[in-house]
């Protein structure tokens, strides 16, 4: 699904602001695979994200993301991002319902026709935040945690192979990520979404996904293969721990 081979990210290149990203990096993430990304600031996480949207353009190296190489308007339609603040990903003063036919057609032509698919209907009702009864409210009338399960039930309502999340529960609470992660989940599971998923929350990469990333000051420090590996939760943990900590000295 993703083939990221020897790759460097440099902003500003050639400027005083020069700053190295992403260093000599490489990855395969497979079809279906639910991926949790950890490290600390700056370790080069959301610049990982930009890159297979084309956002930033490798330095050197290829990305390659379903065989082809990173071009935003190839990728457009093939993945989908989710970030940190739930007034991103929707549009306030649209309702539910026209966000979530907007969204449909990834916002190219016109609106306020079309239906909302069951797909989408079904993984509203899912979350058990009553969205699927109230689809006239505008969507600045919702709580944080609401929007932000309408913004994931639209970033995969066009059906992207690839789904991004950029710290996508850092603004909730306790009981909102839950619902957000149990549909985080949900998508992987039966929609068969390949997911990358960026957290500082320790629990939720001890929790979810089958398999973690730890980055470092640019660099990939371990990929651990939850499956494959057989580790239990605490034993997760703790390998996280100290690989950052050897890393960051
Ligand atoms: N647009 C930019 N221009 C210049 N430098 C940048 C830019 N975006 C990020 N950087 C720098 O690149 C490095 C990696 O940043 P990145 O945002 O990818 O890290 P991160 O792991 O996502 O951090 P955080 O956990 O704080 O979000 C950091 O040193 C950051 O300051």
């Amino acid at each position: 699904m993703i083939e990221i081979d020897s790759v460097t990210v440099i902003y500003n290149k050639g400027t005083v602001d020069e700053k190295l990203a992403l260093h000599d990096i490489s990855l395969k993430v497979y079809e279906g695979e639910f991926l949790v990304v950890v490290g600390s600031n700056g370790a080069g996480k959301s610049t990982l994200l930009k890159l297979l949207v084309g956002d930033v353009k490798p330095f050197k190296g290829i990305c390659k993301v379903a065989g082809r190489f990173v071009k935003p308007e190839k990728t457009f339609k093939m993945t989908s991002i989710v970030c940190q603040d739930p007034n991103q990903g929707v549009f306030p003063n649209l309702t539910v319902e026209e966000n979530l036919i907007l969204s449909r057609r990834k916002g190219l032509r016109g609106f306020g026709f079309g239906k909302i698919d069951r797909q989408s209907l079904e993984l509203l009702a899912s979350t058990e935040m009553g969205l699927e009864k109230d689809l006239k409210r505008k969507a600045s009338k919702l709580s944080g945690g609401q929007k932000q399960a309408l913004a994931m039930v639209m970033a995969v309502s066009s059906n992207p192979k690839l789904l991004l999340l950029d710290e996508h529960t850092a603004a909730l609470d306790p009981k909102s990520t839950e619902k957000i992660m149990e549909l985080t989940e949900r998508i992987n599971r039966e929609l068969g979404t390949t997911i990358i998923m960026i957290t500082h929350d320790m629990n939720l990469a001890e929790q979810f996904g089958t398999a973690v990333l730890i980055m470092e000051e640019g660099k990939i420090c371990a990929k651990i293969d939850k499956s494959k590996q057989k580790v239990i939760a605490s034993q997760l943990k703790a390998m996280i721990r100290s690989t950052m900590l050897t890393t960051t000295g």
